[in-house]
């Protein structure tokens, strides 16, 4: 298997592709330059495109990846109605979901063979919309309202209409701020990362109409920590074992161990990592964690060790300024 690592670098308008070695080690690919400040990016499902969210004039961009190397050629581009905060597709390739925290909206855009088309759907008064997450089954669109406290649900339809579910939503307590959400790979429960608190909650997914559930919240912090929380990203290794959430405020990568049915997590320790890390990623081996620093403008690669799932650093590096988001494609 091989791997490229993607990195979004806003302030200098740069996407760096790197290759992942076996050992941990990357290459530097392909240093692109966006027309636009490059924030939230995702791969399609069938690996051929890399879509990118870019602003101050909002829209999506999508790059075909070379199935070689990974390196990356502008192909298409469709306008948004918001600043995107956070993009992803549907596990069919049919469409692409933009969450925009300043306009408090999720936009549905239609994908014809891979290339994006035109906005097919924009549900509003989503006061910080932070994300848009399909649920395993490809029915249920997953959407944070941070500054509401509350996850809305919506049932995707064949032709990209997001209708509200039944219940429509499900509260965190006040003031979390739930932000960013990874599922178990055994489609029974999903993590959100709550920002403005830095808990994690678990959510049961009972069965795919049924009840939808919190069972269990964690501290992301150190017992001593007296900063301002500022949770930012959280992400499950393809196994289900280890699950990682980020802070921004102490710099730390918090280490989870997952129980085997996914349902409990446990605190494992804490690793420190690149100043104020707003995006990182887990690669498809599930051997590495790849994080990104905003004010260091560097990623490190960390190796995930033992049942703890403990991180080692193998090596940091340069890229644009203020990376803020890592994807990694297995090709
Ligand atoms: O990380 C954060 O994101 C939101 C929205 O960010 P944007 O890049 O879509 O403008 C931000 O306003 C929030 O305060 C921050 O924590």
């Amino acid at each position: 298997m091989k791997q490229t690592v993607y990195t979004a670098s806003p302030e200098s308008q740069q996407i760096h592709v790197w290759s992942l070695k076996h050992d941990g080690a990357l290459t530097l690919v392909q240093v692109v330059d966006v027309p636009g400040q490059v924030q939230p990016m995702v791969v399609s499902p069938d690996k051929r495109y890399l879509y990118v969210g870019v602003r101050p004039e909002f829209r999506v961009l999508a790059y075909r990846i070379a199935p070689d190397d990974g390196a990356l050629t502008y192909t298409a581009e469709s306008p948004l109605p918001g600043s995107p905060t956070h993009i992803s597709t549907d596990h069919q390739g049919k469409f692409l979901f933009s969450g925009s925290y300043n306009a408090g909206c999720v936009s549905v855009t239609r994908l014809d063979d891979g290339l994006p088309v035109g906005v097919v759907d924009n549900v509003e008064g989503l006061e910080g919309c932070h994300s848009a997450n399909i649920s395993p089954d490809n029915r249920t669109l997953w959407v944070p309202a941070l500054k509401q406290d509350r996850i809305c649900l919506f049932t995707l339809s064949d032709d990209g209409q997001l209708v509200a579910q039944e219940p429509a939503e499900v509260t965190t307590v006040e003031g979390a701020g739930p932000r960013h959400m990874a599922f178990h790979p055994n489609h029974q429960y999903a993590y959100c990362v709550n920002e403005l608190n830095s808990t994690v909650d678990v959510w049961e997914l009972k069965d795919p109409h049924g009840k939808i559930e919190c069972v269990q919240t964690l501290d992301m912090m150190p017992g001593d920590f007296k900063g301002v929380r500022w949770a930012a990203d959280i992400h499950i290794t393809p196994n289900g074992r280890h699950l990682y959430a980020c802070d921004r405020t102490s710099s730390l990568i918090t280490v989870f161990s997952v129980s085997e049915d996914g349902s409990v997590l446990s605190l494992e320790g804490f690793q420190p990592t690149e100043t104020q890390p707003r995006g990182f990623n887990v690669d498809h081996s599930g051997k590495y964690v790849i994080a990104a620093g905003q004010k260091s403008h560097h990623i490190a690669v960390y190796e995930i060790n033992g049942v703890q799932g403990l991180l080692e650093e193998k090596g940091r590096y340069a890229v644009g300024q203020g990376p803020m988001w890592v994807v990694v494609n297995a090709h």
